[in-house]
């Protein structure tokens, strides 16, 4: 059992492969939230995969579905959301991660990117000639909405999933900063 209990939602953002969906799952156990992935529940519901909706309704209507995907898990209590790395883009979406819960952004380097993902096939952004320079274009558009949102920001890059949850555990239970510096009697 964690020394420390951590409070309400937490909801993971970042690019695809930073790890959103493997360190919520471990957070969500570790602490007795439940788990949800806003890709896996569009999964569930509509009974294909993702890159079938990329192919058949195409990238917009994926990402209206993944806006009322978002908007309803946001409501719930006591999760883990790992969202999909595209979810930013809808200043909705930041909306609702930022009301409902502490937002955590998880980084990666480029090359560790690559590695994870070279070999899944249900990353339909990722399908191309030139997933270095995708990425790339990605980070650029989206760091700046993942930092715009993010209460605490975690570089994965080789990092291993037990660490990287002690590290979010320490971070998160530090005592916020007094605003101003004791008075030195
Ligand atoms: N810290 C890590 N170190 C090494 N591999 C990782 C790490 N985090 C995730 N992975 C692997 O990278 C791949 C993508 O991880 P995933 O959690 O699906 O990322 P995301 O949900 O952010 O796209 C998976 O195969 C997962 O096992
Ligand atoms: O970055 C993106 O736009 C996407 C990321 C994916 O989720 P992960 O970040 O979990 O891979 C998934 O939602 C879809 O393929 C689009
Ligand atoms: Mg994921």
């Amino acid at each position: 059992m964690p020394a420390m209990k951590l409070a309400g939602n937490f909801f993971l953002v970042g690019l695809m492969g930073a790890g959103k969906t493997t360190v919520g799952r471990a957070l969500a156990r570790r602490h007795g939230k439940t788990f949800f992935d806003s890709d896996q529940e569009i999964e569930a519901r509509t009974g294909v995969r993702i890159a079938t909706i990329f192919d058949i309704e195409g990238e917009a209507r994926f990402r209206e579905r993944e806006r009322q995907m978002i908007a309803e898990l946001a409501q719930r209590k006591n999760i883990v959301l790992a969202t999909g790395g595209g979810a930013v883009l809808d200043p909705e979406n930041r909306r609702q991660l930022a009301a409902h819960g502490t937002v955590i952004y998880l980084r990666a380097s480029i090359d560790d990117i690559l590695t994870r993902t070279q070999h899944c096939t249900n990353r339909p952004l990722l399908q191309t000639a030139d997933p270095r320079g995708k990425l790339e274009q990605l980070f650029a558009e989206r760091d700046p909405l993942y930092r715009e949102i993010a209460d605490l920001v975690i570089d994965t890059t080789q990092q291993n999933v037990n660490l990287l949850i002690s590290q979010l555990e320490e971070r998160l239970g530090q005592p916020p900063k007094p605003l101003t510096e004791p008075d030195q009697a």
